[in-house]
């Protein structure tokens, strides 16, 4: 462009009687068009709908993300542009795109992509899930994965697992024969049990246990909602200060409950601290204000990201399992061979004389498999947390610009008739003799991502989910109330949960009441 503005300047352009005029007008027309042309080339950007000015492609989305994103696959091709008023977002759907993304370019696409409600979530974005890939982000990492969630951390408070495992045994043996809500009596439990590792102590009021079931849940999960629903401010960074939809003021409101239970549990610490620095507890929140007094000089750790572990921690930790185990008992309730087949495999390795306990979790083969089903057909997190690339990069020969936001479609890919035969069917068979990990080295099954920023709690959902879901089944039949179909239908958020949530009735099966106290 220069080149040709320079060029015409250099001429008598604007004599009217000069004969050279239209010619060059002409010359320099065409030497436009080659530019925008080649220029159009290098910038080839993957297919996509039309959108309408400004807004692009806003107006048409579809609230079930995930299934809306699928439809585009079928029709755009494995790779779909959408123009997200200024943003562009890229759809990842079939799994050799999914490995350019999450393997070839592990390091360029190793950021996700931070919007304003996940910065109103984690003071800042001052988390492991918003934090930059970087030092500051590797420190979080590791301080998470290496020191809290490792087995050998994980093994060290299994007594804090058994005990919220077993009130919740206990809660719904007093229950018995009345209807329950399983995802929220599964929270619960995965909340106590988280809170227990982090403090050392589930919270306890006067509440009854529902009430603070569906309490603490309502917020979660308002909280999950907010961070998976499309915002103007991401889109047009310009408004961001206006917060036109009020999701950040939304999420601060729920925000504030979580933050004031942390800031009564550091302040307790800190005071035990001052008043006997003798008192030792064995908890997460000992081990990160000890790391946080000790840590690395160069990349400390600050108060305020010790509060975003713990947000990471209590948000990441809890609706993700417990929905899991909620899919997982929706979908056996529907196919009662495959219920019946768990069982009998609890009776082979548990017996009747006594209780699931975690180092069962290794023989279950069975029910891990149901486990791995259930996570192929319903990925927790459909579209994993957005990645965004940090500079412009080529995938399958289309541009990914820098900043964009790139939304891989693993519900899609678990589902795709090309790598799964009967995709639709609940078939855990199909997991049988150990096939597929968790690990996301096989790109047509990673329900917990891959590469670099995989979730950083594999460990401690395997257990939790495992334990929960064997101890339900193998200490309670479970029926559908009267006249009451069983639906396992999905919801789209950033965390996937049941459109209708599954209400059973429980009905002891062990004989021995004791087992039950
Ligand atoms: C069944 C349960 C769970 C599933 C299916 C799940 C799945 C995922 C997925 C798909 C991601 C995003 C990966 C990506 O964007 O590439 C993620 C990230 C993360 N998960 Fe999980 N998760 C579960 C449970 C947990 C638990 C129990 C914890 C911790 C207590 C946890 C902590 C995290 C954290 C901190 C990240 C962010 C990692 C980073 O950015 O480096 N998750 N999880």
């Amino acid at each position: 462009m220069a080149l040709t503005s320079n060029f015409l300047h250099s001429l008598d352009f604007f004599d009217p009687n000069n004969k050279t005029h239209f010619l060059l007008t002409l010359f320099a027309g065409f030497l436009l068009l080659l530019y925008v042309k080649f220029s159009r080339r290098r910038i080839h950007l993957p297919p996509g709908p039309p959108g309408v000015p400004l807004l692009g492609n806003l107006p048409f989305l579809d609230p079930e993300l995930h299934s809306y994103f699928t439809e585009l696959g079928r029709k755009y091709g494995p790779i779909v542009r959408l123009q997200l008023g200024g943003k562009i977002g890229i759809i990842v759907n079939s799994s050799s795109l999914a490995r350019e993304v999450l393997k070839d370019h592990d390091i360029t696409f190793a950021n996700h992509d931070v919007h304003e409600a996940g910065r109103a979530a984690t003071y800042g974005g001052s988390d492991i899930s918003w934090a930059p890939y970087g030092p500051e982000w590797r420190m979080l990492r590791k301080v998470c994965t290496i020191k809290m969630l490792s087995n050998a951390s994980l093994d060290s408070v299994y007594e804090l697992r058994r005990r919220e495992v077993r009130n919740t045994v206990a809660h719904l043996y007093r229950r018995a024969g009345s209807a329950v809500n399983v995802g929220e009596q599964g929270f619960l439990t995965i909340f106590n049990v988280v809170t227990s590792m982090l403090w050392g102590g589930s919270v306890e009021s006067d509440q009854s246990r529902d009430n603070i079931a569906a309490e603490f849940r309502e917020t979660i999960s308002e909280i999950t909602k907010l961070l998976g629903q499309p915002n103007v401010s991401d889109f047009f960074p310009s408004l961001a200060r206006f917060d036109l939809q009020g999701i950040e003021k939304q999420m601060v409101k729920h925000v504030l409950k979580l933050d004031t239970i942390f800031e009564k549990m550091i302040d307790e610490r800190v005071r035990m601290k001052d008043v006997n620095e003798s008192v030792k507890k064995n908890d997460f929140l000992q081990f990160l204000l000890t790391v946080k007094d000790e840590g690395d000089s160069k990349t400390p750790l600050t108060m305020v990201q010790l509060k975003g572990l713990l947000m990471d921690m209590v948000t990441g930790g809890t609706d993700t399992s417990s929905n899991t185990v909620e899919f997982a008992m929706g979908e056996m309730m529907k196919n009662p061979k495959i219920l019946e087949k768990a069982k009998e495999e609890l009776c082979a390795v548990v017996g009747e004389q006594r209780m699931v306990e975690e180092s069962h979790i290794q023989s279950l083969s069975y029910l891990k498999a149901v486990m791995k089903e259930t996570l192929r057909l319903h990925p927790i997190l459909p579209l994993l947390i957005p990645h965004c690339p940090s500079e412009t990069t080529v995938v399958s020969n289309y541009t990914i610009p820098k900043g964009s936001r790139v939304f891989v479609n693993v519900w899609a890919i678990q589902r795709d008739p090309n790598e799964w035969e009967n995709p639709l069917v609940f078939d855990p068979e199909r997991f049988l003799n150990g096939k597929f990990d968790f690990s996301g080295s096989d790109f047509r099954y990673f329900p917990f991502g891959s590469g670099r920023r995989n979730c950083a709690g594999i460990a401690m959902a395997e257990r939790t989910v495992m334990y929960l879901l064997a101890t339900l089944l193998h200490s309670f039949d479970w029926k559908l109330e009267e006249g009451e179909k069983i639906e396992v239908e999905e919801k789209f958020g950033i965390v996937l949960k049941m459109k209708k949530p599954l209400v059973l009735i429980p009905r002891p099966r062990l004989l021995d009441p004791t087992l039950y106290e």
